[in-house]
């Protein structure tokens, strides 16, 4: 696969760095080639690197649709602070020229609003869409209608996990001191658990008080990130649902902080994230 000449942006949303490939005008990377030209974008070495490639294009549902590959190569349904990083690029480069647009994901159409000082786009509020816990739309294998704080046996180890979808599945595990957690160990066997018939992203939470905490992250797809804004979603709708948090959230990741507005509608909990996007470069491979 010959990929010169493909041009790209390559952004982050608080340390969790993305290549945005633009096909609102053509298809770039044909469909069958997109997995193996992720694998080697991502790579830090051979590649660009990166935490995943974001593609964007144009949609009948929505203003624009965007898709997101992992660093190996499997597609996610969603990803919140590679949302950030579009809205940015969209609005930087006038491809919407508007603050407030729908986004189609693979499994929802989000909002997202860009906030303007002097011109300039500063931070994106999005509307991560609403959430479930039902055990067979994470997808979790269990006789259990929801898994909440529930007691998971992971390698010889014992974990609180609570299992949550937000388009993409996440395990919330809240502890005492994230300092004593293994995250190399524990976050690729919970990730490969064999009750995750699609993996899943791991979260390991610290609660400071109803409106502050603290996470670290293990992806799906890509292991340890610097920030994971699907997985900060999670956490704070994990964390109101238990009793821990409250509506306003604020959630400090190794990459930077992201805010958190709760909302009910129907009997579910959604969420508003707020946070930044960052362009570091435009780049071409030769
Ligand atoms: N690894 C995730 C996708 C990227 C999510 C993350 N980068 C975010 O900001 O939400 C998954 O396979 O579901």
């Amino acid at each position: 696969m010959d990929l010169k000449g493909l041009k790209f942006s390559k952004m982050h949303g608080i340390g969790n760095d993305f290549i945005i490939i633009d096909e609102t005008k053509e298809e770039i990377i044909s469909e069958k080639n997109k997995p193996e030209a992720c694998k080697f974008l991502c790579d830090r070495h051979f590649g660009v690197g990166s935490d995943g490639l974001l593609f964007i294009s144009n949609s009948e549902k929505a203003d624009l649709r965007y898709r997101m590959f992992n660093p190996d190569g499997s597609e996610a349904e969603m990803c919140g602070n590679g949302i950030r990083c579009f809205g940015d690029y969209v609005y930087r480069n006038n491809i919407i020229n508007k603050k407030s647009m729908t986004i189609e994901t693979m499994c929802n159409i989000l909002t997202l609003e860009v906030q303007v000082e002097n011109n300039e786009p500063v931070s994106f509020k999005v509307n991560m869409g609403l959430s479930t816990f039902k055990t067979n739309e994470i997808p979790m294998i269990s006789n259990q209608e929801e898994f909440l704080n529930q007691d998971l046996l992971v390698d010889g180890e014992h974990f609180n996990v609570t299992a949550i979808n937000v388009g993409n599945p996440h395990a919330i595990i809240f502890v005492d001191d994230l300092n004593n957690v293994d995250i190399n160990r524990f976050g690729p066997a919970i990730e490969c658990h064999k009750v995750f018939p699609e993996k899943i992203n791991v979260h390991f939470v610290k609660v400071f008080s109803p409106n502050e905490g603290e996470m670290k992250t293990w992806e799906r797809g890509a292991g340890v990130t610097l920030a994971c804004g699907t997985g900060a979603t999670s956490t704070a709708i994990a964390g109101y649902k238990l009793g821990f948090f409250n509506e306003n959230i604020l959630l400090h990741l190794p990459g930077g902080d992201l805010k958190f507005k709760i909302y009910e509608e129907d009997n579910e909990i959604g969420v508003f994230m707020e946070g930044p996007a960052k362009l570091v470069f435009n780049g071409e491979i030769q």
